[in-house]
């Protein structure tokens, strides 16, 4: 049999990172998961079992902990940066390493207490090398909702077709979206922000033919309003609502209206689609091995 290695990566992945910044009596906290990756000439573990070029992914992991520390979580996006670079001077046969950051939210409750927000996870995801770096930011799990002015009819028929047209659905989803920047010299935060408020903003005020329509809008949304982004992707489960059916039942009047729906967990929809600036620079390696995107 003839084979050769192909591509590869190793890292540690979703460590747990809980800093607490107590410099003064009013504690912040970060609290991540973290993930790290290197690629890079690693042939020999794989095929002579020899280790020397190898950083132990338990040493990814306590540097991940350490620069909590020492370089601090300003963003996701700036941590991740500061400890992609770090891994790559920490090992020479790396040629890149991605890093992929998901952080949870907490409202303050007190100086020291704290709860946690539920729905959205911020996310961001960093590819680092050595001569650059490329960073996606995004959300996940951003649970959305529109009680009307959708719908979803004029599709194709088959033997097999047996939905019917709808006028007035719910139109509801659990989204993920990830979008590249063009720079690394960006605030971040108030990206993120500004980011969010787009895309929400968007989905309200859309009327939406399909979710495909609803994606494409708010993809558009965001690229016109932030110019230093390239591309914007999403992965979207069309949460499906049926209408629950009150005809069987022997109450006088009962009449269910667009009112009364079941909420189904599966199967579901998948949308996905990316919308790209036109002219936007080559994506690089920003996407690579990022999973649940076309
Ligand atoms: O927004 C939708 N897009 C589809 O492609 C589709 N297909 C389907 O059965 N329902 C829907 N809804």
């Amino acid at each position: 049999m003839s084979s050769h290695l192909g591509f590869n990566q190793y890292g540690k992945a979703e460590s747990r990172v809980v800093r607490i910044v107590r410099d003064t009596a009013v504690h912040e906290i970060h609290d991540l998961n973290v993930s790290t990756a290197l690629r890079g000439d690693f042939a020999d573990a794989h095929t002579r079992g020899d280790q020397a070029a190898v950083l132990p992914t338990d040493s990814q992991k306590n540097t991940a902990f350490a620069y909590a520390k020492i370089h601090g979580v300003a963003s996701p996006e700036d941590y991740a940066l500061a400890l992609g670079r770090r891994l790559l001077e920490a090992c020479p046969a790396a040629r890149q390493a991605q890093v992929e950051v998901e952080q949870y939210a907490w409202d303050r409750l007190g100086d020291h207490s704290f709860v946690r927000r539920g729905g959205a996870v911020r996310t961001a995801v960093v590819t680092v090398d050595r001569d650059g770096a490329q960073v996606l930011s995004g959300v996940q799990e951003l649970v959305l909702m529109n009680s009307t002015d959708s719908e979803f009819k004029g599709f194709l028929r088959d033997e097999f077709t047996t939905l019917p047209e709808a006028d007035d659905r719910i139109l509801a989803t659990s989204l993920v979206a990830r979008w590249q920047h063009t720079s690394t010299d960006v605030d971040w935060n108030a990206s993120y922000d500004s980011a969010l408020t787009t895309l929400l903003r968007t989905f309200a005020d859309t009327y939406s033919r399909a979710l495909q329509e609803t994606l494409h809008a708010m993809g558009c949304a965001l690229l016109d309003a932030q110019p230093s982004l390239a591309e914007v992707r999403f992965s979207a489960p069309n949460k499906h609502h049926f209408l629950v059916d009150f005809s069987g039942f022997r109450v006088d009047g009962l009449t269910n209206d667009g009112e009364v729906f079941v909420a189904a967990d599966r199967p579901y929809g998948l949308i996905e689609a990316q919308v790209v600036r036109d002219g936007a620079p080559p994506e690089g390696d920003a996407w690579l091995a990022v999973p649940g995107f076309c």
